[in-house]
């Protein structure tokens, strides 16, 4: 595979360009009408990525995270979040895949992503789901660190070193989307969202988000966005990229205001997520 076939232009996605998918519920939403996130994600082995996952969605603000998980993950989900919905039912945008593992996953949590990934809503695909992007029949943003990444184009055919993704992570975020048809959320300091012609750049404004568990709270507060947006996805599908680049500048300014120039924990940034969208919807 060589350069990327289409122009695309890269920017900068700003805080100002953020707050515009952030707005409040307004008087006449409820719960459904603001979005349901079903979430499948963690495992016997990662159950704390579910955890994270759905504290990081419920912090974004949406009407109600349905979370349809392994057993052990459902218990420590619940024990943090009574919120948290665990019986089947409708939703409006998919999580999957953070906490899992391709190899290790059963047939069963194989047959119930697919099914998810059958049903045309916006999903964000993480982790051990990446290798199911294919059976995406919605808008699909996935959400690679350069690893992934590389995985990821192995199975569609293109020999790539992790290397050389850190080395053009613009160019191969763009030439993932290309070959994927999705938009490419490819996680490092500078984040690189491509889909089609467009292409954003978000700088995290604090090196401390490089902890265990970040990319998964990243994954929620995405989830979340595309669940409170799913209609005006619908209408312009191009809206999925700029989903992307809002929960990366949240993600960012959430582990600035956790720090204040100490050490985190991923939890802390699911945690200051909702002083930051305060912020950003008053700031501008
Ligand atoms: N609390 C939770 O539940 C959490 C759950 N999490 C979940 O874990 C799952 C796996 O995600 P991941 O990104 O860690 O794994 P992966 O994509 O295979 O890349 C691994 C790469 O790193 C490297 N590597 C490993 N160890 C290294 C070392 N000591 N020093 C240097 N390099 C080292 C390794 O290289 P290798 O050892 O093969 O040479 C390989 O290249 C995923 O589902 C995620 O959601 C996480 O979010 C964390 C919190
Ligand atoms: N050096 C860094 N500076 C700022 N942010 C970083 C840095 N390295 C990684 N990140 C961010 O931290 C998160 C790490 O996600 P990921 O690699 O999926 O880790 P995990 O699987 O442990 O959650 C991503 O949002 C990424 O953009």
């Amino acid at each position: 595979m060589t350069a990327p076939t289409e122009v695309v232009s890269w920017r900068d996605f700003t805080m100002a360009d953020a707050r515009g998918y952030l707005a409040a519920p307004t008087p006449s939403d409820d719960k459904y009408s603001r979005g349901v996130l079903g979430v499948i994600t963690g495992s016997r082995a990662y159950p704390g990525a579910a955890v994270l996952g759905v504290e990081a969605a419920s912090r974004t603000g949406l009407g109600m995270v349905r979370y349809l998980g392994p057993g052990r993950a459902t218990r420590l989900v619940l024990q943090r979040r009574p919120e948290i919905v665990t019986a089947q039912g409708r939703v409006q945008a998919w999580l999957l895949g953070s906490g899992m593992d391709a190899a290790a996953r059963s047939g069963r949590v194989t047959a119930e992503l697919v099914a998810a990934l059958g049903q045309g809503h916006p999903v964000v695909i993480d982790a051990g789901a990446l290798d199911l992007v294919h059976a995406g029949t919605g808008s699909v943003v996935i959400t690679p660190h350069a690893s992934e990444l590389q995985r990821v184009l192995g199975e569609w055919g293109v020999d790539v070193s992790v290397t050389a993704i850190s080395e053009d992570p613009q160019g191969w975020a763009q030439r993932a989307a290309e070959l994927l048809k999705v938009t490419v959320l490819l996680k490092g300091h500078v984040t690189h969202i491509a889909q089609g012609t467009r292409g954003y750049r978000v700088t995290a404004p604090t090196t401390e988000l490089a902890a265990a568990g970040s990319g998964d709270v990243l994954g929620g507060i995405l989830g979340a966005l595309l669940a409170t947006h799913a209609q005006a996805i619908s209408n312009d599908p191009s809206v999925m990229a700029r989903l992307a680049a809002t929960a990366a500048v949240v993600h960012g300014l959430a582990g600035e205001k956790a720090s204040g120039g100490g050490p985190i924990v991923a939890l802390d940034i699911a945690e200051s997520v909702p002083a930051v969208i305060s912020g950003l919807r008053s700031s501008y």
